[in-house]
């Protein structure tokens, strides 16, 4: 792989390797664009087939959290990590507070938080090491674990996308497809469930999906069996590029609305379900409940403050499609120019010098 090449394609600005063979750490922190501030993005622990799979994921992930950031208004840029091995099998205490360490050293250029196969708990130990970390414990003041967040605000962005494909926003009869019921996707379905949506799930974990059938009365179909599904809305909430060549012609439904960061497999297939019709909630702005949480750490958390911020999902939401009816541009390039614009923005407003820290001659 090329890396240089790779970086160079989207603007990335940095990506550090940290390897700790004591606890067998392997880690990829890739900082996309730190324009409108520090770039604060999840840390992911996966089991990745090869390294240039993980550093694909690292730099996809990191340009989504650019974008995530800007379009939500934070003052913040686009970063994320992802550790190599078994979040079930391969963790320990030494190996999150090394990446602590890793994090330390970069300064606050990067502020870490929860993503798939990391959990509070985690984030308490990379705490041990650097300040630079959220959704820690809400003892140590932090709003603590940022997917039930996640999970309100996709599911009042799924209602806004509903008021878009049906001209009424509520979820009550509508029957939702859901893939992958973990963290976030376990409480939109409580969300969708009182509302009076009949879900059908699917995981490749089976407790997951027992406790979703359990729990909301859900159907459990196999997770390949999860797109043809006669449903009126697919909500993506596992792993990202599953809107793909392969499954855009099974999809029945009229919404695709979900939790999962980088949804379309390449552009082009934000094309596609808009040439058929389907309507598609961005995912950086349908899911950004979480990163708007836990950013409010950095003003000393305020669930309120934050929660009236998470409650604004649902106007950027219709906002995307009244843009990309006005555009004639399908609402994945709308989504992108909101967040691409504000960027653009604040460079250039940017443009006279500031003192910093690092200029005050008086200290030499
Ligand atoms: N946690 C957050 O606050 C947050 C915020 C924004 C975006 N996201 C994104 O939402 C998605 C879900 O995050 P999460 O925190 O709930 O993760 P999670 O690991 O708790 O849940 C993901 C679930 O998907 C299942 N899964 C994986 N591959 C699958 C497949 N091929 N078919 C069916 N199920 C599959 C897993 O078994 C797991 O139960 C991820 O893409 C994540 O990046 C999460
Ligand atoms: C809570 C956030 C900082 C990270 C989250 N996993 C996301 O993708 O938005």
């Amino acid at each position: 792989m090329e890396i240089f090449k790779k970086m160079e394609e989207h603007d990335y600005e940095q990506l550090v390797f940290c390897q700790d063979k004591n606890s067998g750490l392997k880690a990829i922190i890739c900082i996309h664009d730190t324009t409108l501030g520090p770039a604060l993005g999840g840390t992911r622990m996966w089991n990745y087939a090869t390294e240039e799979e993980a550093i694909e994921d690292a730099i996809r992930l990191g340009r989504g959290m650019t974008y995530k950031n800007a379009a939500a208004g934070l003052n913040l840029g686009g970063g994320k990590t992802v550790i190599i091995g078994d979040p079930l099998k391969d963790k320990n205490e030494e190996m999150f507070r090394a990446f602590g360490r890793f994090i330390q050293g970069l300064n606050g250029r990067y502020i870490t938080a929860e993503d798939v196969g990391t959990t509070v708990a985690d984030m308490d130990l990379i705490h041990e090491e650097t300040d630079f970390v959220t959704g820690i414990s809400p003892a140590f003041g932090s709003s603590g674990n940022p997917s039930p967040v996640t999970a309100y605000g996709c599911y009042i962005g799924m209602k806004a996308a509903a008021l878009e494909a049906f001209g009424d926003d509520s979820l009550e009869g509508k029957t939702i497809a859901v893939q992958g019921v973990g963290n976030v996707a376990y409480t939109l379905c409580k969300h969708l469930h009182e509302e009076g949506a009949k879900l059908i799930v699917t995981d490749i974990n089976q407790e997951a999906v027992d406790r979703a059938v359990n729990d909301f009365g859900a159907t459990a179909v196999g997770p390949n069996d999860i797109y043809s599904q006669e449903a009126d809305i697919f909500a993506p909430c596992a792993m990202g590029a599953i809107i793909n060549d392969d499954t855009i012609p099974q999809l029945k439904v009229k919404v695709v609305a979900g939790s999962a960061n980088n949804q379309l497999k390449e552009a082009r297939h934000g094309d596609e379900l808009e040439a058929r019709g389907i309507v598609y909630a961005p995912d950086f702005v349908i899911n950004s409940g979480g990163v708007i949480n836990v950013a409010d750490e950095l003003y000393g958390y305020n669930n309120e403050r934050a929660m009236k911020r998470v409650e604004t999902i649902y106007d950027s939401i219709t906002k995307i499609f009244e843009i990309s009816k006005r555009d004639n541009v399908p609402s994945y390039i709308a989504a992108d120019r909101m967040a691409e614009e504000r960027i653009e923005r604040v460079r250039t407003s940017r443009s006279q010098f500031l003192r910093n820290e690092h200029n005050i001659l008086s200290r030499r």
